[in-house]
């Protein structure tokens, strides 16, 4: 899916209604997709409540409301109009709707032991300036349900009302979605940093046949860019074609981190994995290692034998380290093999000052990659620290967070769609650089293997969570891992 402004949008959904596509059928095209990926989320039927202003962002809502009906869904709506000041075709929507849905005239009530969606159809690209008194005591309404009832989730349709969908500024009151159901392309200011709070999850619904210009250098990560690197192996397949990497993680305290990033490097298809460990936590280590795993005790670091090994992965719990290691890992480095550097391995190169060569993928938050550019405080955007970061290290990228950015020198800025704030806890970040090196191992560039990680990581979170087997607030780094299998099979079969 592409990214784009407004203007552009509104000039391709103009050129598709002109060349004999009726408004009303992209209306219903638009929101068929919207409900079927409200579905994907939440699995099981509830209340959904539409918030509709008198633009067919609204219409979008009621279209989506019928739709929830038919799969069992309890429906309503609310909106601050009368009929008459609606745009016609959500007037014609809610006519389709038999019965008519609940129109409430008080702020709803969550229904005991049932899921609650708020789905914000109040205004979409539309929008005009400031939000008018009615509609900003909705988006106020909205945000004060959602905010005191943990069952509730807020739904938006294509932008998050009160959210500027070209410069991401939001206004007072703006609506805070947990989803975003981009139709068609995703407005730029989505993808602004001071956008990401309201706009949530980002879901993108294809319009067929629409073709709209797009912002250039910004990329999204869908699974429709991903399902061709997760396609069958050839049946003669076997385990020395799929890599062999070696690990270096983990030192007393913690273990746990070497353990996470080889799962994931195996569960992502390396076909060997090996980890390095001092000989001081060989013992503690090896006895709780998956047995697939391979442990070898060093002295140094300087004891691996590089050349048996397809690609590293550096980092993950190794803490501060001698001069010994630290030359070991520069050598590593400079040998050209393609290595993931995570965690204390960024750390060293931040202390080092050392330039991150093309055949490494970096894997830093934002503390660490503000260690390792001093001038990272002069930016206040991320998309200007990947920059600053490209023209330092010629390594490619990720820049973790709510947003995830993936980049390289001479590609375009990828951001990650998926993810949930329930990943904002310990190990994931060694579960992401695992995943990244199993593909890395088995022959994929850096940058695929990048955006097939993050992308993975995010929705075998997301689905930890609309499984019912892990909620924002008890989801681990082994839950995300124990879903990756799910996320791999959605991805491949083009979910949302
Ligand atoms: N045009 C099309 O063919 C399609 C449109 N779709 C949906 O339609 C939306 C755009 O629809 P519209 O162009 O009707 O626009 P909106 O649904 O955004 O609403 C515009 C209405 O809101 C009012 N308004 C504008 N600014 C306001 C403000 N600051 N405070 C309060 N009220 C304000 C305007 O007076 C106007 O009546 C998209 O975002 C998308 O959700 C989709 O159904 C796909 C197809």
């Amino acid at each position: 899916m592409k990214v784009c402004s407004t203007e552009n949008m509104q000039i391709a959904e103009r050129e598709l209604i002109v060349s004999g596509t009726p408004a009303r059928t992209l209306m219903k095209l638009a929101s068929s997709g919207i409900a079927e990926s409200l579905m994907q989320f939440f699995p099981d039927p509830g209340l959904c409540v539409a918030y509709v202003g008198k633009g067919n962002n609204g219409g979008d809502a009621l279209t989506v409301l019928n739709i929830l009906k038919q799969h069992g869904w309890e429906i309503g709506f609310r909106t601050a109009y009368p009929r008459n000041e609606w745009s016609e075709l959500s007037v014609r929507q809610l006519a389709e709707i038999s019965p008519p849905p609940q129109e409430y005239q008080a702020p709803p009530l969550p229904r005991t032991g049932k899921p609650m969606i708020l789905l914000d159809g109040l205004l979409g690209i539309g929008a005009k300036g400031m939000l008018r008194r009615e509609i900003s005591a909705l988006c106020a309404e909205m945000n004060y349900i959602r905010n005191r009832c943990g069952a509730i989730r807020t739904v938006a349709i294509d932008i998050p009302t009160g959210v500027d969908p070209d410069t991401g500024m939001p206004q007072q009151n703006a609506v805070e979605a947990d989803f975003t159901m981009c139709i068609g392309a995703v407005k730029q200011g989505l993808l602004d940093d001071d956008a990401t709070l309201f706009a949530g999850r980002l879901v993108c619904i294809d319009l067929p046949g629409l073709h709209v210009q797009a912002l250039p250098a910004t990329e999204l990560i869908t699974s429709s860019r991903l399902t061709k690197f997760l396609s069958a192996r050839p049946y003669t397949d076997y385990k020395n074609k799929r890599g062999h990497i070696g690990v270096i993680a983990g030192s007393e305290g913690m273990l746990g981190a070497a353990r996470l990033c080889c799962e994931a490097a195996l569960r992502a298809g390396a076909g060997l994995v090996t980890l390095h460990v001092h000989k001081n936590v060989y013992p503690l280590i090896a006895p709780s290692m998956p047995p697939e795993i391979m442990v070898r005790p060093v002295d140094s670091y300087a004891d691996i034998s590089i050349r048996t090994f397809s690609a590293f992965l550096i980092g993950p719990g190794i803490g501060s380290v001698s001069e010994e290691d630290a030359e070991a890992i520069r050598l590593i480095l400079e040998t050209g093999t393609p290595t993931v550097l995570d965690a204390d391995g960024l750390n060293l190169a931040a202390a080092m000052q050392w330039n991150l060569g093309e055949h490494v993928l970096a894997t830093p938050h934002h503390g660490e990659i503000r260690r390792l550019l001093p001038d990272a405080d002069n930016y206040a955007i991320r998309a200007d620290i990947a920059d600053c970061f490209l023209a330092e290290h010629e390594a490619a990228l990720v820049y973790k967070g709510a947003r995830t950015i993936v980049t390289q020198r001479g590609k375009p800025l990828f951001y990650n769609i998926t993810g949930d704030p329930g990943m904002a806890t310990a190990g994931q970040g060694d579960v992401l650089a695992g995943i990244c090196g199993g593909f890395i191992s088995q022959g994929e560039s850096l940058l695929v293997s990048a955006v097939l990680g993050v992308y993975l990581c995010g929705r075998a979170s997301e689905m930890a969570i609309s499984a019912g087997e892990a909620t924002q607030q008890t989801l681990t780094a082994g839950d995300t891992l124990r879903h990756l299998p799910s996320a791999i099979l959605s991805t491949a079969r083009l979910c949302y």
